[in-house]
């Protein structure tokens, strides 16, 4: 049999992990206590916290601040629709009754039903507006919501530095900070219809013998569903694919039908070999199910435990039928009916209610993400005000940034122990200069303008900034001091006056400055042949949700025409980039400016007009630049860096260095005898 069951502890797991075999899948589960005591006591102990952490409530008012009466009205709209179902059962029930006594006596009281018959319409008629009307105010919530907090994303994700930005997935917190508060109104929603309808079964119950037992009865599915259920299933596990063809399946599709492949399988012309492989491993896996089997996973319920629960869910109304067996005189057919309406309502409420309570629950966490961050944003505004200003009073009129890199190492976020990018890293530039870091693949050339732009803290060793220690400065305030212009580059989703402009956001509207750094950076020409010039959007963020499957034809030609992408080469997207940097660097704040390839993509007159232009506007400034290509810059550099393994292996003028003949003359000459 294929699909039969392997269990067994794997070496590779964590001893709190367990994992088995079925079919080609291996499911990896976590384990977790059975008892219901200790499944209980977690919760309760993340509820507490909730409580002591005082997000939930921080949420609660912060929401509430955002449209007060919307959202008392939206919680009293859940308290009103959990009466719903007791109310309309509890009508049903009189009318049914009032039928069958008629039917018992031969004289039904026909007013009576009528009444009861246009109030059970109404009361419909009017639930149905209710709801409908409802409806449309929980969007209105949601939105300031979302909007709200993805506005405090947006300043928490500007302020933090590139590391922890990197490492934090802010946008989480909208729709969760929605999913929260949509919990909360769906628990009070269901906590109504549980307590409205155990109400209902404890009155009904009141007018009969043995009323209690027959809540207890009703209820006695719900205790099965928490003990059994819960306790038996994992809240979640990975399926795993063990079997290699069937992976090797899986890739051969892949490559074959994905667009990321596209070029490789033309050029390659490798496509009828994929087949051929495809269908070889087709042939090898014979029958075996790529579907998961989840009805054997051994953490399903075995069919004792099933046909005992499926039992207990027949067991109000049998208890209702052996009771009209015993006592016939007052048994009747709304009793009937009302006991099997209720006990399954108040089994369907009591599930959901567990249900949307494992949703706050989930729900718990994320709220506590967003005011963790929202928090961290504020301690670190905080702290950052405390720091100094950059440019110091003292060094305002300093043309250009002094640097120095004292026995600076470093190794990137989560990196092997050992591998340092950097080590031991020495040296000093003078405000005004024109430095230039050479050095062979992963020599740390990068890592070295990476420190400098800030995205990066040195793991030992200290950066002085104008004879201070880096760290002691305002970050904004660094930022604004430095422009960067690198080989990776991307397009923001706006119009191209705007991705240039934003060089310098205090001055977007000016558009002598826009033209000229254009014009600087190279791209006036492509801007110009563009249809819409300066209002192109290259990249737009798409607007169009297709709906359904789009057949060729003109719907999905006018989506298509919607999100329209313009693409460009990867030298004109340097100019755009470069114009960017012109911007920026003419906003007359710009003390450093780092230069890292930028021009890998651009032809050699483009390259030499950027590198002339970057000159000439260099004076005044510090400038550093990373490059593999010697002659333009190298020989007007005041000092060259050469970088090997990550230290600073030689350094001095371009003429000393190819007399010293050491690794920068190595470098220098392979490419000057190419052109010899
Ligand atoms: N994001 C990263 N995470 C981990 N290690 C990195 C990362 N970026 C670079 N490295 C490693 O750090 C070392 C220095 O890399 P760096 O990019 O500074 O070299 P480089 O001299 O600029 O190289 P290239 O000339 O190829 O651009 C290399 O060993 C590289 O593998």
């Amino acid at each position: 049999m294929e699909n039969s069951l392997k269990c067994g502890q794997y070496e590779d797991l964590s001893p709190s992990l367990s994992s088995f075999e079925v079919g080609m899948w291996r499911i990896i589960y976590e384990h977790h206590p059975r008892k219901l005591v200790a499944s209980w006591s977690d919760d309760i102990a993340k509820w507490k916290s909730a409580i002591q952490d005082q997000y939930l409530i921080r949420l609660i008012v912060d929401i509430y601040h955002l449209g007060p009466a919307l959202f008392i009205f939206c919680v009293v709209a859940r308290l009103l629709r959990g009466f719903e179902e007791a109310s309309t059962i509890y009508l049903s029930n009189k009318l049914i009754a009032l039928i069958e006594h008629g039917l018992a006596s031969g004289t039904p009281d026909r007013l009576q039903i009528l009444v009861l018959v246009g109030a059970r319409v109404l009361m419909g008629n009017a639930l149905s507006w209710w709801r409908s009307f409802t409806a449309q105010i929980d969007p209105i919530l949601s939105s300031r919501i979302k909007l709200y907090f993805e506005e405090r994303a947006m300043e928490a994700h500007v302020d933090a530095d590139y590391s922890s930005s990197n490492s934090q997935n802010f946008d989480v917190a909208p729709p969760s900070a929605w999913s929260t508060l949509y919990a909360i109104l769906e628990a009070v929603d269901a906590a109504c219809a549980m307590f409205s309808q155990l109400w209902l079964v404890v009155s009904m119950a009141g007018a009969r013998d043995g009323g209690w037992t027959l809540m207890l009865v009703c209820f006695a599915k719900v205790f099965t569903d928490m003990v059994m259920v819960d306790h038996f299933r994992p809240k979640s596990y990975i399926i795993q694919t063990v079997n290699p063809v069937y992976l090797r399946m899986r890739a051969l599709y892949t490559i074959a039908t994905e667009y990321t492949y596209r070029r490789e399988l033309i050029s390659g012309a490798f496509g009828h070999h994929l087949v051929d492989e495809y269908r070889h491993a087709r042939q090898t896996l014979g029958d075996i199910s790529d579907e998961v089997p989840y009805d054997i996973l051994p953490f399903q319920r075995n069919w004792a435990n099933k046909l005992f629960a499926d039992s207990i869910e027949h067991l109000p109304i049998t208890f209702i039928a052996v009771k009209a067996i015993l006592d016939p005189r007052h048994a009747s057919l709304s009793s009937f009916t009302m006991t099997e309406q209720v006990s399954f309502s108040l089994r369907h409420s009591v599930s959901r209610l567990s249900y949307v309570m494992a949703n706050l629950y989930r729900s718990l966490e994320s709220t506590r993400t967003i005011y963790a961050r929202i928090d961290a944003h504020e301690a670190r505004l905080k702290a950052n005000s405390n720091k100094l200003r950059y440019p110091l009073p003292d060094k305002k009129e300093q043309r250009g940034m002094e640097i120095e890199f004292r026995n600076v190492s470093f190794r990137y976020p989560g990196s092997d122990e050992n591998k340092l990018a950097l080590d031991g890293v020495n040296f000093s530039i003078k405000p005004s200069s024109l430095v230039i870091i050479v050095g062979e693949n992963g020599s740390g050339k990068t890592s070295i303008a990476n420190l400098l732009s800030g995205f990066y803290q040195p793991t030992g060793g200290e950066i002085l900034l104008d004879g201070v220690n880096a760290s002691e400065y305002r970050p904004g305030d660094l930022r604004e001091a430095t422009a960067l212009l690198t080989q990776e580059y991307t397009l923001l989703p706006l119009s191209i006056s705007e991705n240039i402009a934003l060089g310098d956001p205090y001055d977007i509207s000016d558009d002598y400055r826009l033209h000229e750094a254009s014009s600087l950076g190279g791209s006036l020409d492509l801007i110009e042949r563009l249809p819409e010039k300066w209002e192109t959007v290259l990249q737009p963020i798409s607007s169009v949700t297709p709906m359904g499957y789009l057949e060729d034809g003109p719907l999905k030609t006018e989506m298509e025409k919607i999100d329209h992408y313009t693409g460009i080469s990867g030298g004109e997207k340097q100019r755009l980039a470069a114009s960017r940097a012109f911007m920026r660097l003419k906003s007359g704040k710009i003390k450093l400016v780092i230069v890292d390839e930028p021009t890998s993509a651009m032809d050699p007159v483009a390259e030499f007009e950027l590198f002339e232009k970057l000159r000439a506007q260099q004076v005044g400034r510090t400038m550093i630049c990373v490059t593999h290509r010697f002659g333009h810059l190298t020989k007007h550099a005041d000092l060259i860096l050469c970088v090997d393994h990550g230290k600073i292996v030689e350094y001095g003028k371009h003429d000393d260095l190819l007399r010293s003949d050491g690794p920068y003359a190595k470098l220098y000459k392979v490419q000057a005898d190419g052109f010899a």
